[in-house]
């Protein structure tokens, strides 16, 4: 196994200047062998069928099929699907769900996304244990993970459709609503980044639930770390949450005088709103929020919200002369400021007051002190922020009970993960800490149910097999989570403290508490207090200047209470009992950022664990986007990220038809004799004791199944008794 180290310096080699000669360098004596005739690589549907398996070997061959547009492929359990930057016609058309649907073996045709999802559904319709299932989409930022999610939903909502049982009223209630919850979410939620025109600043996890029949019923959806800060803060070149650029482009008339938005109004948290995106169209998420059933009074309470938090935006502050006296606000700001608070209907003068002058409890006692002028900006944004996230989860909220089922009428359900995608920039803080470590643990699960427990498995039934090497990411996962010290815990003390963070003392503790783990280092002649961790992916430098408070994420009381009074219906509902609330009354830092992150991705561990997973790995063929463009330096790296060689190596070597033996025999127990289940002496022995049997329920079975590979596997493993012992069956290549 390659160490973290290893691999590092092999993708930075890929990445630097001198890289590209080194890669073709290992690449030629590598792949000679393999590259006899290369016009046939793109013929490879499944790279286990690649030799040798090697980064190269499987780079040349995702290339060659990609320049002819072929570009989904299967690496063993896992399906690699390359993004094309532009629409392929006819790729995902109706006819091809039907094709990919009503196929005898789907397995047969071209790889697709439609046989991922084919497969999940099949195994609902076979009800083997487990039988909900979780389909996996990760990748990088612009890999294509959302467009990927959307098929899968489009492909259920069209095979498991109800339609055809039910009347046109009632497809237009389920489907239509579950379709209609992606342009609303991605309105909120999606924003232009540098990587991705249409990226998703939060993660999601969409449950589809299924009747009995297999008929989809409802969905719901579970929402992750919204990133919020973009609200206020937008890095250089990117943009806001889509929904505000939609409003500014396509309101009417009126509606930009209602939400005082005239077209020479600029604002500051509009940045880039030149640039014109697909995304920039208000009337379809208006359509699609009519359909969820927000109403016409729900959606102008939401717009002058969002209206409100854009010319708050505006307002600045300027320090007073005497420190002892409150910020000043110009003409300007003061305007800006009133119509804030006339779209938030919040009276005006105790929006200023909040947000200049902060109160201070002394037992029963008040008092009021002025705040700085950064303190002045950081409770505008905080307040911006706080409106936003909530209104976002209320948004949430809203879309579940407008598409979840009841759960009376629905036994089982197939789960759509999309989270974001491992994130390295110039400046990583708390949020990219956030974001890699749930890439983490979804890395630990793939590796945790596939990697290593296919191969324990297969060691401890005696089957033969020599163990195939991978990147274990426990220690990373031990350095981030782990119990009694780690980073979360060591943070989250460090943000329970009564005092201001000093990030130089922080980073001392950090280094003489963590330095035992090999996944954390420093740079020590770096001025800016910093710490380094080595992820699976590669490593990323965390600034720690401001982390501690972020992860307090501290709301100031006036701020909620001003907000209970608004006269906006919505803004004064989200903001009445709710959790932001009860945490200021528990007190600053008891629920902090990182815990609540834990606890949700626990949550999630714990639902993937009892489900089926079927993984589809995006790739980003290029970083600038463009359409049919692949630079291998760029996609060997996300290659050996995700340790897809590794895959292949065991998926190649395993059997990749696995069926619960309890399954196994309830179904198949008919056709042998003198079985007794729910033991490990079963009927089966019938192979060995009666080899004329044997034979013919061989070839019963074979047909049954429609897997002629059983017979070869039988063959292969010389059934014996030792197959009752065995825990499950397996049918091999
Ligand atoms: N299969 C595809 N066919 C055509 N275009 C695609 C396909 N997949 C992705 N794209 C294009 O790539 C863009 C980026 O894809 P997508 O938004 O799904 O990435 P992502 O992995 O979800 O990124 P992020 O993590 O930033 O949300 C899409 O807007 C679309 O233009």
């Amino acid at each position: 196994m390659s160490s973290v180290d290893d691999r590092r310096d092999v993708r930075e080699g890929y990445r630097n200047g001198g890289a590209t000669r080194s890669l073709n360098d290992s690449l030629e004596g590598e792949i000679q062998a393999f590259l006899i005739d290369e016009d046939q690589l793109y013929t490879y549907d499944d790279l286990t069928k690649v030799n040798p398996v090697t980064p190269a070997t499987v780079l040349k061959c995702l290339q060659v099929r990609y320049s002819m547009k072929v570009f989904y492929t299967h690496a063993g359990c896992t399906l690699v699907a390359l993004n094309p930057f532009q629409p392929i016609p006819d790729l995902y058309s109706l006819d091809v769900m039907k094709e990919y649907h009503y196929a005898h073996q789907p397995q047969e045709f071209k790889p697709h996304i439609f046989i991922v999802a084919e497969e999940a559904y099949r195994n609902v319709r076979g009800q083997l244990e487990p039988v909900n299932q979780s389909l996996v989409v990760s990748g990088e930022s612009g890999a294509g993970k959302t467009w990927t999610s959307r098929c899968l939903m489009k492909y259920y909502a069209t095979v498991a459709s109800v339609s055809v049982v039910k009347s046109q009223d009632t497809v237009e209630r389920i489907e239509r609503r579950v379709l209609d919850s992606n342009p609303v979410m991605e309105a909120f939620g999606n924003a232009c980044t540098l990587r991705n025109n249409n990226s998703s600043r939060f993660g999601k996890y969409i449950q589809l639930q299924l009747d009995r029949c297999q008929l989809l019923v409802g969905a719901s959806v579970q929402t992750y770390l919204l990133e919020k800060t973009r609200v206020a803060c937008q890095p250089a070149n990117e943009r806001n949450f889509h929904i505000f650029y939609q409003m500014m482009k396509g309101a009417t008339d009126e509606q930009r005088k209602e939400w005082k938005m005239s077209h020479d109004q600029s604002f500051v948290w509009l940045p880039n709103s030149e640039k014109t995106i697909e995304e920039d169209c208000f009337h379809e998420t208006v359509e699609a929020m009519v359909h969820l059933g927000i109403n016409a009074e729900r959606q102008g309470e939401i717009f002058r919200i969002l209206a409100g938090i854009l010319q708050l935006g505006n307002v600045s502050f300027s320090s007073s002369a005497d420190e002892s006296q409150p910020c000043h606000l110009d003409a300007k700001s003061k305007d800006f400021l009133q119509r804030a608070a006339e779209l938030l209907c919040v009276p005006a003068e105790e929006l200023q007051t909040c947000l200049i002058v902060r109160t201070l409890k002394a037992g029963k006692q008040s008092v009021l002190k002025p705040c700085s002028q950064a303190e002045c900006s950081v409770r505008r944004d905080c307040l911006a922020k706080v409106i936003y996230a909530q209104l976002f989860e209320w948004l949430v909220t809203f879309i579940n009970n407008s598409i979840c089922a009841d759960k009376s009428t629905w036994c089982n359900f197939i789960g759509v993960l999309d989270v974001y995608g491992f994130e390295c920039f110039q400046t990583n803080n708390l949020e990219q800490l956030c974001i890699n470590y749930a890439n983490e643990k979804l890395q630990q699960h793939f590796v945790a149910h596939y990697l290593r427990a296919q191969q324990e498995e297969y060691v401890s039934e005696g089957l033969q097999w020599s163990f195939v090497k991978y990147q274990d990411n426990q220690s990373c996962l031990d350095l981030l989570e782990g119990s009694p010290i780690s980073v979360f815990s060591l943070l989250n003390e460090e943000s329970r403290l009564n005092r201001a963070s000093d990030a130089k003392a922080f980073r001392v503790r950090l280094e003489k508490e963590l330095c035992d783990n090999a996944n954390i280092s420093w740079d020590k002649f770096s001025k800016v207090p910093h710490f380094t961790v080595a992820h699976y992916a590669g490593k990323v430098g965390y600034q720690i200047e401001g982390m501690a408070e972020k992860n307090k994420d501290p709301v100031p009381p006036e701020l909620i209470s001003l907000l209970q009074k608004s006269y906006n219906q919505l803004l004064h509902q989200i903001f009445k009992d709710n959790e932001t609330e009860s945490q200021i009354k528990k007190g600053p830092g008891k629920t902090t950022v990182v815990s609540k992150f834990k606890n949700s991705l626990e949550t999630l561990m714990k639902i993937l664990h009892f489900t089926t997973p079927h993984y589809t790995r995006c790739i980003k063929p290029n970083p600038e986007c463009k359409p049919l463009t692949f630079k291998k330096e760029e996609v060997i790296i996300q290659l050996e990220a995700c340790g897809i060689v590794e895959t292949i190596h065991i998926s190649a070597a395993g059997f990749p038809i696995r069926i619960p033996f309890q399954s196994f025999l309830q179904r198949y127990a008919l056709i042998a004799k003198h079985i007794k289940l729910g033991g490990h002496s079963v009927g089966l022995l019938v192979y060995s004791a009666f080899p004329s049997v044997a034979l013919l329920v061989n070839m019963i079975l074979s047909t049954l199944l429609s897997l002629g590979t059983f017979l070869t596997w039988c063959i292969k493993n010389k059934i014996t008794n030792k197959i009752c012992n065995l825990s499950s069956v397996r049918f091999g290549s």
